[in-house]
């Protein structure tokens, strides 16, 4: 430390004698050592406050007693002298008079004061061995001001018998009437106030507006409210609109999707507004100062002239209609007002990676035609052998017809009347066996039909390729949060739900039956219609191989755990760390909904986006976060509750949070599927199983065990069961996609997940400084920056978890950063200023 100036080397080399019962000597100590030394600094920061308020009671106190005093201090410096009888009248004596009539009289008249300022100013810097104020700035102001309201009161006091403007004040107002009048002095002089008035508060002049007539909505604009949201986020300027529209190039859905949209499997929605909306707006930052902090309340007239951005009426007018219900809670009244403002300046959480070009469909191939094949003569034979077989059951039909798939043909059979379609269904294996093919799956009835289905699979079969999939009218304009291409139905209708509404996944198949295929397909509908800064995966794939090919695209999509190398996930241990890093994920994002007033992730980020959210309080966009594990069964068998239970957690609450889950196994047995899994799983895939037990296992109901492969699957959706032939993309498919985003700029890193610290590893161990979290720094700044001793505030500013929090906070606690626990409240900072903690910091090393 620098005011440790006791000398160790000469004390070592002192023999231990008479001499070691001495006191320590002082060591030669050099100016250079003393005025670097802060106790010096303090004692001179000290002595400059005492001079400033010296200066100034004297300066004060001469205002009253010039008059008295002058003929006295007119003597000189020999009023000072202890020979002279003299007494002043002055408040500070002798000196205080001779020391204000030299400052006043002989220096800069009233404008003298302003020394006072710079000597407290150098002063409390010293003491305080902080750079409280900015010397070189108050310098530059004393001296201006000096010299300039010197002048000015010299000029303007002209012939009076107090000095106000002092000496020099009286030299330049005399120079400055002699060159250029009385009349070009004070123009002068106003002029220089004015500018320097202009240049420090950059007030605005408005013309008055006679004849013009703003549009209501912007004139409502200007309330104090306004100011005060802006002021808290960067101003943002929107300048273009970037949205691709041209062929093989997907639309982007809006980032504040409608997560509860309803499903409809019957309808293709379109949104055809949704091509018109702007979408990737270039922005460029506007310099945060305090002058400008009326900008926004501006920026809407500004703007408005601007051909570009001008939003026509009747657009404004939509937005404000739009989101009636997210500004009523606090101040309905100023909200709705606000709504114009804000919704042209939106946070566009795409600008990091704004020139982020989507993949196009040109990477996809076409597998083999598209075309359904519909062979007349198998379809008559599989007719006659449907007819002839309920024959021999005393069956009779009314009417048969068949719908052909891709994989399957569905003959719907109606019954003549009075045959009981539970009669049917209870000869269902019967007549399969008469039918003697593979893959026939009677449903008796259709749901809501009233018909009975026999579903024979076709001799020939088309592979429905992905790309037709992502170029159907349905999958490029919909308005999903999370659109994923799952397959293609027997009336050959696409199958695009949206994962949000379902809002996790579980898929079984036995292997080789197109699993890893359908995930794939899942995947890949999602890197086709997310940008980077909307989604991110966590990718669990204890195989190894199914999932690798992502590690393309880790900085844009993918999530890890900090500190990780790999951010696809093969290990048991770091999946269990990685479920309940989610979890912790999961409650910190709602306490940020909770702090918004947010109900779910979509209107969070459309409060974000609308920049109602202050960054500062640590809200953030938040992307959805999809966790796709390949091989549940896998871990289960190794980790059991301990993966079992954070996947129960995240499936039971994490859907509110845009955090959705998907996992498929090999093996569906009750004891991998167990009661919890199930429960909260409500949309199950399953493609080819083994046996009748594990299609129940699944689906609660058999026919899984019938499918033919190949991606032949069934889900249970809506407490519906249908037939589905997968998507099929191809492992160099998804490789050339990977490829082509990873080729692309990312983020710096993964999106980092926040850590989570086995809690076993601190069971047992003393709180030790020495032995501080490596956060333990950062924590300590973000928490002095803040001046907020809040544990949920670390927890969501470092993402981690409670337990985590809790320790630093503890750890902070013992370093005298913060005060003690008190319950609910924050706890109090008692380091105010970055500059002592780092001292701090410096001295406990
Ligand atoms: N939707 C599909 N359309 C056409 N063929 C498919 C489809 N899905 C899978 N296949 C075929 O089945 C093969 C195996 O599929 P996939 O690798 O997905 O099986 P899996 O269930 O993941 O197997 P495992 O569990 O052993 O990994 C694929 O190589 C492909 O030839």
């Amino acid at each position: 430390m620098a005011n440790r100036l006791k000398a160790d080397k000469a004390e070592k080399k002192k023999p231990a004698k008479s001499d070691s019962f001495k006191p320590e000597k002082e060591a030669q100590v050099t100016v250079k050592q003393l005025v670097k030394d802060e106790r010096t600094h303090k004692i001179a920061g000290a002595f400059s406050i005492l001079i400033s308020l010296f200066l100034f009671i004297a300066f004060a106190s001469y205002l009253f007693t010039w008059k008295e005093d002058q003929d006295k201090v007119f003597r000189g410096a020999a009023i000072l002298l202890p020979a002279e009888d003299v007494k002043t009248t002055n408040l500070l004596g002798n000196l205080g008079a001779y020391m204000s009539h030299l400052f006043f009289y002989k220096g800069f008249g009233a404008a003298s004061f302003m020394f006072c300022s710079l000597f407290f100013v150098m002063g409390v810097n010293a003491l305080l061995g902080a750079k409280i104020f900015n010397l070189w700035r108050n310098v530059r102001y004393v001296i201006v001001s000096l010299l300039f309201f010197s002048v000015v009161f010299a000029f303007v006091f002209r012939g009076g018998a107090f000095a106000w403007g002092g000496a020099v004040g009286n030299m330049g107002s005399d120079w400055l009437v002699r060159m250029i009048g009385s009349v070009g002095t004070a123009a002068l002089l106003l002029l220089g106030g004015l500018a320097y008035v202009i240049w420090r508060f950059n007030p605005v002049f408005k013309a008055p507006t006679l004849a013009k007539k703003t549009p209501e909505p912007v004139k409502e604009v200007v309330p104090a409210v306004v100011i005060k949201e802006e002021k808290e986020t960067p101003v943002v300027k929107p300048v273009g609109n970037k949205l691709k529209d041209g062929l093989g190039v997907l639309k982007k859905t809006p980032i504040a999707d409608p997560e509860e949209e309803p499903m409809d499997l019957q309808l293709v929605e379109k949104d055809g507004e949704e091509e018109e909306e702007p979408w990737d707006e270039e922005m460029e930052e506007v310099e945060e100062e305090e002058e400008e902090e009326e900008v926004p309340v501006e920026a809407p007239l500004v703007t408005g002239k601007n051909g570009r951005k001008k939003p026509d009426p009747a657009q404004l007018e939509l937005e404000i209609k739009s989101y009636p219900e997210v500004d009523q809670p606090p101040i309905p009244v100023e909200e709705s007002k606000v709504e114009p403002v804000i919704s042209q300046e939106p946070y566009d959480p795409s600008l990091e990676l704004r020139d982020y070009k989507f993949p196009s469909l040109e990477l996809l191939e076409l597998h083999g035609s598209e075309r359904i094949i519909q062979d007349p003569q198998e379809l008559e034979t599989n007719k006659n052998q449907i007819i002839n077989t309920l024959k021999n059951y005393d069956i009779e039909i009314q009417k048969i017809s068949a719908t052909v798939g891709p994989t399957v043909t569905l003959y719907e059979i109606v019954p003549a009347a009075g045959v009981r379609i539970s009669r049917i269904k209870n000869l269902e294996d019967d007549i399969a066996l008469s039918l003697a093919a593979l893959g026939i799956r009677i449903i008796a009835p259709i749901p809501g039909k009233g018909t009975v289905g026999i579903e024979v699979p076709n001799v020939k079969k088309t592979v429905v390729s992905m790309r037709s999939m992502l170029s159907s009218e349905k999958f490029q304009n919909n308005s999903f949060s999370l659109p994923i291409a799952i397959g293609k139905k027997i009336d050959n209708e696409n199958f695009i739900v949206d994962l949000t509404t379902m809002p996790h996944l579980l898929m079984a198949g036995a292997t080789g039956q197109g699993k890893s295929v359908g995930l794939n397909a899942i995947l890949v509908s999602l890197l086709y219609k997310k940008h980077p800064s909307q989604i991110k995966l966590v990718l669990v794939d204890p195989k190894k191989v199914e999932l690798s090919l992502y590690r393309h695209i880790e900085t844009h999509f993918l999530a890890k755990l900090p500190g990780e190398d790999e951010a696809i996930i093969t290990d048991t241990k770091k999946v269990i760390h990685t479920l309940n890093a989610l979890c912790i994920e999961m409650d910190n994002r709602y306490d940020l909904l909770k702090e918004a007033g947010a109900r779910n992730i979509r209107e969070y980020n459309e409060k974000f986006i609308k920049r109602k959210l202050n960054p500062q309080k640590g809200h953030q966009f938040l992307p959805f976060i999809v966790l796709v594990v390949d091989e549940f069964a896998d871990l289960i068998m190794t980790a059991g509750k301990e993966v079992e239970m954070p996947i129960a957690r995240l499936a039971q609450l994490a859907r509110a949070v845009g955090i959705h889950l998907i996992i498929a196994t090999q093996r569906p047995s009750v004891n991998i599927i167990t009661g919890t899994i199930k429960a909260n799983f409500p949309v199950r895939i399953a493609f080819k199983v083994s046996s009748k037990i594990d299609s129940r296992t699944i689906l609660d109901a058999g026919g899984a065990e019938q499918l033919i492969g190949k991606g032949d699957m069934l889900i249970s959706y809506n407490g519906e069961i249908t037939r589905l032939q997968c998507a099929f993309v191809d492992t160099p498919e998804v490789d050339s996609i990977c490829d082509f985003i990873g080729t692309q700029e990312g983020y710096p890193q993964a999106f980092f997940l926040p850590e989570y610290v086995d809690e076993k590893q601190f069971e047992g161990k003393e709180l030790d400084l020495e032995d501080r979290d490596t956060l333990f720094e950062s924590a300590a700044r973000m928490i002095v920056t803040s001046q907020m001793g809040s544990t949920s505030l670390l927890q969501r500013r470092m993402k981690l978890g409670y337990n985590r929090a809790g320790r630093l906070m503890d750890q902070l606690e013992a370093a005298g950063i913060v005060g003690p626990s008190q319950g609910s409240k924050a706890r109090d900072v008692l380091v105010k200023t970055e500059a002592d903690l780092e001292m701090l910091l410096n001295d406990i090393g």
